[in-house]
């Protein structure tokens, strides 16, 4: 339940290098595919398998051909470092005649690998972390030595070419060597002042974009400075944009890091740093052979790269939120976390099975198409309950609730959002008089608690369990309406916990933590505008959005904070409401996915991190919500 154990899966596609040379365009598959996968510390090479797939054209003239050659260059390579393709799908028609004219699909070889991943906490990203004494290098591996071809890159789309000389890779054993090498980076650390850092501090692959979109990708990630200083004897374009196999990685203790790659001889080099400048703070200084070649600030860089993402974006999201969502990223800084409060305790006690026979129970409640109830049976077993898994087909064959304390309703699709988010799950429970009956029961007992989360807090808010109860008029005064950006929000943020009644978040007011939201239905509004003006008075909006400075809109006499810092359009930025007596708590973002450090977006910023080095567990604030209800139940 607990295990840090899990599953790498990495991607490698080369449409356009392929259209230049089959073979190489193959052989650059694979390497992307590895470069891909290298981040996650997997069990051995040898254990990666890899599913190919194939778009091509084969029964037209010519293509054939270029099929053979192209699985030539796969097969070559995939022997040379000893990894296997066990399945695919092949569409070899993928020609039409239109209007009298063939149109072929550009010949295309898609590889997905996947592994055993040993450890998920220890995997790397691509957002440069600007820590103390780090250095940022540069890693050439696989093509022929000093070759920088420039055939089927993004430079050369650019100028609507493709080129005509495109990368290759004609060391397959330089690769095998330098994944070895990264892999026991990843379980390696260094001090850096008094906390340990891991020495891979942030890495991504160059074969799709460059050097420079790499470096760049990087820091935007990142949103921090960069001083770069390249020292190459080739023409800086070709530095740049060659899109040939290598790396970039942000390293903790470069004088390791270098000695370790050049010990195995490979190209590696020291080529600057980044600086915790953060957001429109932030500058990008490119020099290569001691000229500046680009010399901007950080935004102005990003919203050139953002553009194609912005012209999809328009298509999918409502146009206000696309505009908040540029002031957003042009003005976001650093998200600063607070914690006052104790959430430390160990949790041991949980293995002794004697505990089990007297610890509270909680019901961990599904219905058809949810899929939240694993991390929140982690989370309430992690806290000290016994949780059961409890489906709604159990509870219609009369399976009731009064040996619980508490109950979960958990996150997901019940019945594929028909009709609306919770809408089937609730009408499940109040047509049925058994049922229902049950549920009011345990509801009216002053002894239990519950917690629903997003599908949940749908749920809740449906059944009327939150809501104002000052409003005499209807049982129900909240409902979840749909995102007003228009779409499903996924996305890790800061929150602020507003002092209120709920006993599961009693001594966490006033901290800014980080939670994931994941949902298409999360805007929370009212039968009337006083339902919320009621909520806030008896204190019972628990939990609200907040941005990088920990301020809700409120704070800057606004109803709401710009988008995506309120994913959802919230009046009040309100994530989370509980009922008057504080026992039932409805959450939109989710606590049960964020109540381990390793599971934050942005952990390795979360300085509190390191205090869990000892423990197999790295307990995130957020679970002393669950303790606190442990604790409840035991007063
Ligand atoms: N993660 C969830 O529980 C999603 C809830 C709901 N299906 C929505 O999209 O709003």
């Amino acid at each position: 339940m607990f295990a840090t154990v899990g599953g790498a899966v990495s991607l490698g596609e080369q449409p356009i290098k392929m259209l230049i040379d089959a073979e190489k365009g193959a052989r650059i598959c694979i390497s992307e595919t590895i470069m891909n996968l290298i981040w996650a510390p997997i069990t051995d090479l040898k254990d990666v398998k890899m599913s190919g797939n194939w778009m091509w054209a084969a029964k037209c003239e010519g293509e054939g051909a270029r099929l053979v050659e192209a699985v030539g260059g796969l097969c070559q390579g995939l022997r040379e470092i000893g990894c296997a393709i066990d399945g695919g799908k092949d569409s070899l028609s993928m020609a039409v005649t239109a209007n009298g004219e063939v149109v072929k699909s550009p010949g295309t070889l898609v590889l997905s690998a996947y592994a055993p991943c040993t450890n998920v906490t220890k995997v790397v990203n691509p957002a440069l972390t600007a820590t103390p004494g780090s250095q940022i290098l540069w890693i050439k591996c696989g093509g022929a030595k000093g070759k920088f071809r420039l055939g089927g890159s993004a430079l050369a789309q650019v100028y609507s070419q493709i080129g005509d000389d495109c990368p290759d890779i004609e060391r397959f054993a330089e690769i095998s060597n330098v994944f070895s090498i990264l892999q026991e980076l990843l379980n390696e650390d260094h001090l850096v002042g008094t906390v340990r850092k891991p020495k891979i501090l942030a890495g991504h692959d160059i074969s799709d974009g460059g050097l420079i979109t790499t470096i760049l990708e990087m820091a935007f990630a990142g949103n921090v400075s960069i001083d770069i200083d390249i020292q190459k004897e080739t023409d800086p374009i070709n530095i740049l944009f060659a899109e040939e196999c290598g790396i970039v990685l942000e390293v903790s203790d470069a004088e390791d890091v270098v000695q370790r790659f050049r010990s195995s001889a490979i190209e590696c080099s020291v080529i600057g740093h980044a600086t915790p400048e953060y957001g429109s703070d932030a500058h990008v200084k490119i020099q290569v052979n001691g000229k500046m070649e680009i010399n901007e600030k950080l935004v102005d860089l990003r919203e050139e790269w953002e553009l194609v993402g912005d012209k999809l974006g328009e298509h999918q999201t409502n146009l206000k939120s696309l505009e908040e969502a540029k002031n957003v990223r042009n003005d976001c800084k650093k998200v600063q976390y607070k914690c006052d409060f104790e959430w430390f305790y160990h949790p041991s006690f949980i293995y002794h099975e004697q505990y089990f026979s007297t610890a509270p129970r909680v019901a961990i409640i599904r219905e058809e198409g949810s899929n939240g109830d694993r991390e929140m049976a982690s989370a309430f077993t992690l806290a000290g309950f016994q949780t059961f898994d409890v489906t709604m087909t159990d509870m219609l064959k009369g399976h009731n609730l009064d040996g619980y304390r508490g109950v979960a309703f958990v996150g997901g699709f019940s019945y594929a959002d028909v009709l609306g988010s919770a809408k089937g799950w609730a009408a499940g429970i109040q047509f049925n008089e058994k049922i229902s009956q049950n549920f009011k029961v345990f509801r009216s007992r002053s002894d239990t608690f519950s917690y629903g989360v997003c599908n949940g807090c749908q749920l809740m808010a449906q059944l009327g369990w939150v809501g104002d109860e000052e409003d005499e008029s209807e049982s129900v005064t909240v409902f979840l309406d749909e995102n007003e950006c228009g779409r499903f929000e996924s996305s890790f943020g800061p929150v602020k916990i507003e002092p209120s009644r709920s006993i599961m978040l009693s001594g966490m007011d006033n901290s800014i933590l980080g939670l994931w939201s994941s949902h298409g239905e999360g805007q929370f509004s009212y039968r009337s505008s006083q339902n919320l003006e009621n909520l806030k008075r008896n204190g019972q909006v628990c939990v609200r959005f907040c941005d990088d400075r920990g301020m809700t809109g409120s704070d800057y006499s606004k109803e709401k904070l710009p988008y995506p810092w309120n994913p959802n359009g919230s009046i009040d930025d309100v994530a989370a409401i509980c009922s008057r007596d504080g026992r039932h708590l409805a959450m939109m973002p989710h606590a049960d996915r964020s109540f381990l450090t390793w599971q934050w977006a942005d952990s390795d910023d979360v300085n509190w991190n390191t205090r869990f080095d000892q423990q197999s567990v790295a307990l995130s604030p957020w679970i002393r919500m669950f303790r606190s209800a442990y604790n409840w139940c035991n007063d």
